[in-house]
């Protein structure tokens, strides 16, 4: 069976990924692209008006939309997609809690994944730190993440999940976000440090450091090409799923 997937954001940088790795693939087609920016072909994809989104949903009826945009069109995707019965695959950060509710309403109707990151890379980092963080008790950790100068949010939302895994393995930590001035650490802090420099597609650092030893966990995608296929895997995953709040960790089992 193939896979039909709406993208959406499509002249974004992900959008194109998606729709370029999506036409090296024979489990799924594309049956329509979007952008508030329409009018230009991506990948030999016609974009159409993001504006149109709800009757393209029902005119191509996809079995799956692709979202990486921005938080706000994420939620009104969502929501349209809980509406028409079609599965939602998003990888947009910045979400605030009300955006994360927003796409879980929308899982009550159709089947919804959200992954801050969906390369291979990323997924076995944070298996790593969940296991490191408890067997060196008592350490340091600093968290570094490192993106394009074009990064709207910060930090990172790959950065946030990995916080959280710290805090779900060692307790909720205080967050310091950079130093300045007379900063000096405190016990349990974690550091977080958001660069933006050129067009580095994304880096995590996690730093783990005492008892005169150190141990860096350090993940550098080599291009947004790991983020669209991880993607598209879930997609193709999700498409025949039961409505509900999926996590990408399951596709990759
Ligand atoms: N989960 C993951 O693996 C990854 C997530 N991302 C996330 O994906 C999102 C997009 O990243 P990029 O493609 O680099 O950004 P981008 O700025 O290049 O593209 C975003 C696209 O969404 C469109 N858009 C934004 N707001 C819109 C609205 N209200 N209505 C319709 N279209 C709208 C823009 O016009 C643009 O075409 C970001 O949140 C980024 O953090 C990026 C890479 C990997
Ligand atoms: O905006 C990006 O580019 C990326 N965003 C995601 C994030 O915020 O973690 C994933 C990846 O690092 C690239």
């Amino acid at each position: 069976m193939t896979v039909s997937v709406g993208v959406t954001g499509a002249t974004g940088r992900m959008g194109g990924e998606v729709l370029a790795a999506a036409a090296d693939r024979d489990d799924l087609s594309v049956a329509f692209a979007v952008s508030r920016s329409p009018g230009e072909s991506v990948e030999g994809v016609a974009v159409e008006d993001a504006a149109d989104f709800a009757d393209l949903l029902a005119s191509n009826q996809p079995d799956v939309v692709v979202d990486f945009t921005g938080p706000a069109s994420c939620i009104e995707y969502a929501s349209a997609c809980g509406e028409a019965g079609v599965a939602f695959v998003t990888g947009t950060t910045g979400l605030s809690e009300g955006g994360f509710d927003a796409l879980r309403e929308a899982a009550s109707e159709v089947p919804v994944l959200y992954a801050s990151n969906f390369s291979r890379g990323i997924a076995a980092l944070r298996r790593a730190v969940r296991e490191a963080v408890p067997a060196l008790d008592g350490y340091d950790i600093e968290l570094t993440e490192t993106h394009h100068n074009a990064k709207r949010d910060a930090p990172s939302g790959t950065a946030l999940t990995l916080l959280d895994d710290i805090d779900d393995v060692r307790g909720e930590s205080e967050r310091v976000h950079g130093r300045e001035g007379e900063a000096p650490r405190s016990e349990g802090e974690v550091g977080v440090h958001a660069r933006r420099a050129g067009d580095i597609a994304g880096e995590h650092e996690v730093l783990l450091a005492g008892n005169h030893e150190s141990l860096s966990l350090t993940h550098r995608a080599g291009s947004r090409g790991v983020f669209a296929a991880g993607a598209l895997d879930a997609a193709a995953w999700l498409a025949d799923r039961d409505a509900g709040w999926y996590d990408f960790t399951e596709v990759l089992e």
